[in-house]
């Protein structure tokens, strides 16, 4: 496949640099990495604070890198293991399009429509300025919410679906928050690969 060939749609929204490939996986290549990484993965519960009290994080996770440096955010201080060849693969067909060199990756995976992601941005210091994180997403399809951090009535809610990859990279996490809402539907498991320079 050439590079042309995987379509990107820009995000027609101010102080942003998103752009959402829905078919960045054929549906077949998608169907085996959820299934090997359904099974493969260490998936952990943390705890996590929010103001002050202790929940245990609504999602399971686990952190991979091609080095040791530790990733925190929301008090939890992860460290990572070696990337997988499955994770070096998908980290690879990424870095075909896009040249940039992913040192780490951040899986989630959401059991249910109760599993959720509550509002954030992904802008801790290990990130850098500007972070540029490339999110892939396989199993059932969940909305992703997108609000502006000053301006209330710029908001954005999209689908993600299976196969499909979310590219967010320049102001986007230093001037909006996302978030993946709990939802009442009937939703199978979800497992969300985001890869990340540290
Ligand atoms: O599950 C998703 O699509 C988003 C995950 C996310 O925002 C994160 O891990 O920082
Ligand atoms: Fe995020």
């Amino acid at each position: 496949m050439s590079k042309n060939e995987k379509k990107g749609q820009h995000l027609a929204l101010p102080d942003c640099d998103i752009i959402y490939y829905p078919h960045f996986l054929e549906e077949q290549v998608a169907d085996s990495y959820f299934k090997l990484l359904r099974s493969e993965t260490p998936w952990q519960q943390d705890d996590i604070k929010v103001f002050g009290k202790v929940y245990p994080q609504p999602r399971l996770t686990a952190l991979y890198a091609n080095n040791s440096k530790p990733y925190s955010y929301s008090n939890i201080t992860m460290k990572p293991q070696r990337f997988t060849k499955s994770l070096l693969e998908l980290k690879s067909k990424i870095e075909y399009y896009h040249s940039y060199n992913f040192t780490t990756c951040l899986l989630n995976l959401y059991r249910d429509g109760k599993d959720s992601n509550g509002w954030h941005a992904d802008d801790e210091k290990e990130l850098g300025r500007h972070p540029i994180i490339a999110s892939l997403s396989l199993g059932a399809e969940r909305m992703f919410h997108l609000k502006h951090n000053i301006k209330p009535h710029l908001k954005h809610k999209m689908a993600l679906e299976h196969g499909s990859l979310l590219l967010m990279q320049g102001e986007t996490q230093h001037m909006w928050k996302h978030q993946i809402p709990k939802t009442a539907k009937q939703v199978g498991e979800r497992i969300n690969l985001t890869f990340r320079i540290i």
